[in-house]
């Protein structure tokens, strides 16, 4: 192809950062590319907590209508802000290698004590503030809309003692200096997909072009991990505004396992399965099967919950 690959992004830092390495991995495998940046209405809406804006893909929406229209060639985005079924018209072409997929806690104060029992720590995700209330119940959450400069911002303001944020995000932006813990994994469960940044683009893209895309850009194990964590969070029916969380992971032998489940808001029930396949070919099976379990063990009472006192309030 003769004209550079044109990538469309959101405008942010982490956004930018994650679109410049799409372009060093293209470039790398010979080809031109161009940085299109498009605003979204998750940019522009800062007001509101996710949950309120409610819309599926606030995140990816005006990408998508791009590269239908092909004003792009990829959009790219962090995988965990992908609505767990894309458009027929569209597809994920590439997952890209997955960065430490931990949440951490962020701060100013070095010798910031958890154990304060007024602790104030900044977080707009839901699976975050009822993880927050199963394990530090005496802390209290405060919303932290914005990106990250903005959030740090208001951390530094003094809005909260810290902040409770993806690590690659973190790192990415490079406030590593800031981090004051790395929360585990097995009890902090990520959200589907965080740490890895995928690449969507038109069904009708040229075959023989898609194909070098993907060479290029994904990452097999990755691609495999997201497959089984996104097939969960589909037949949860989740969306980011759902406190399901999801982490595969290759074992020693080879294998995929999964761990997810869904939390409720006040953090009280709490409902985690492992599941692990040899099979690679039966990934998405497993987080259909972690999701259904998941789901006929009282899930489907905490959603029902959420879905009330979200009419609620
Ligand atoms: N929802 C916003 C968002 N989307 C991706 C990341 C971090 C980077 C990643 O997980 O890829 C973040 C910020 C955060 O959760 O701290």
């Amino acid at each position: 192809m003769n004209r550079p690959i044109r990538i469309g992004t959101r405008g942010s830092r982490l956004a930018l950062w994650q679109a410049h390495h799409v372009a060093a991995c293209l470039e790398l495998a010979q080809l031109t590319t161009e940085i299109v940046i498009i605003t979204t209405k998750g940019d522009v809406v800062l007001d509101r907590s996710l949950d309120k804006i409610g819309a599926k893909g606030v995140f990816t929406e005006e990408l998508e209508e791009s590269l239908r229209s092909g004003a792009i060639d990829i959009a790219v985005h962090s995988a965990k802000d992908v609505q767990s079924t894309i458009p027929e018209d569209l597809e994920l072409l590439a997952f890209m290698e997955r960065e430490k997929v931990n949440d951490v806690i962020v701060s100013y104060d070095p010798d910031l004590d958890l154990s304060r029992p007024d602790l104030v720590l900044g977080t707009s995700s839901t699976r975050r503030k009822a993880m927050l209330r199963r394990h530090y119940p005496h802390a209290t959450t405060a919303e932290a809309r914005g990106n990250l400069q903005t959030r740090l911002r208001k951390l530094e303001e003094g809005q909260y003692h810290a902040l409770v944020l993806a690590y690659a995000g973190v790192h990415r932006m490079e406030y590593d200096a800031l981090i004051r813990y790395v929360l585990p994994e097995t009890q902090f469960v990520p959200a589907t997909g965080q740490g890895s940044v995928a690449v969507e683009c038109a069904r009708s893209l040229e075959p023989s072009l898609k194909a070098e895309l993907q060479r290029a850009l994904d990452h097999e194990a990755t691609h495999t991990c997201l497959l089984a964590e996104r097939a969960f969070l589909r037949t949860m029916e989740g969306g980011c505004s759902i406190p399901s969380f999801a982490l595969a992971t290759f074992t020693e032998t080879g294998a995929v396992q999964l761990h997810g489940g869904l939390i409720s808001l006040d953090g009280q029930q709490y409902l985690e399965e492992t599941l692990t396949t040899a099979d690679l070919s039966q990934v998405e099976a497993l987080g259909i099967e972690l999701a259904e379990r998941v789901l006929g063990r009282g899930g489907r009472q905490i959603l029902d919950d959420i879905r009330s006192q979200r009419a609620e309030s």
